[in-house]
């Protein structure tokens, strides 16, 4: 499947598999980052995507991410409407240090996929549920 893909900085490698471990595409900071213990900021990642109709994109951080560069994906999981491929369109990583800390244009900070939009939900209210009870949050213990 291809996509039209816009980047912002010649400085940051074009988008590839890495060793072909995972389909998964690890994106790269597009401008040095210097943030404070505590500090926010929206990192750019330098690129801008037209998404296949029907698709949308899911932005997470890398295992090694807050090991890396001490910093927190502060929405967990980035969401990447469909409707956001216009030309200034560019994709960003909110993250919070939680120590002082560098990171360097080119470093790879996460990681995304595209998936299905899900079928279109319509909720019906209902006075009662069928479906077993399950216990509560957290029943099944921990072994
Ligand atoms: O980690 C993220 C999350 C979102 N976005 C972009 C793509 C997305 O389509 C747009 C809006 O995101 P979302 O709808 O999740 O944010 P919102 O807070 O609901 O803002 P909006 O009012 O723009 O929908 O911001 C990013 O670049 N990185």
């Amino acid at each position: 499947m291809e996509i039209k893909i816009k980047y912002f900085s010649e400085r940051i490698e074009r988008l590839r598999y890495i060793d072909g471990k995972s389909d998964w595409v690890d994106l790269r900071v597009a401008e040095e980052v210097s943030l404070k213990k505590g500090e926010f900021r929206l990192i750019p990642l330098g690129i801008a995507m037209q998404l296949p109709a029907g698709y949308e994109a899911h932005v997470v951080p890398r295992s090694s991410t807050f090991k890396n560069f001490g910093v927190l994906q502060v929405n967990s999981m980035g969401v990447i409407d469909e409707s956001y491929g216009g030309d200034d369109d560019q994709w960003f990583f909110p993250a919070l240090a939680v120590r002082d800390t560098e990171i360097h244009v080119n470093d790879r900070i996460c990681q995304f996929r595209i998936t299905e939009h899900q079928p279109r939900l319509v909720f019906r209210e209902v006075e009662k549920l069928e479906g077993e009870n399950r216990g509560g949050f957290g029943s099944t213990g921990i072994q």
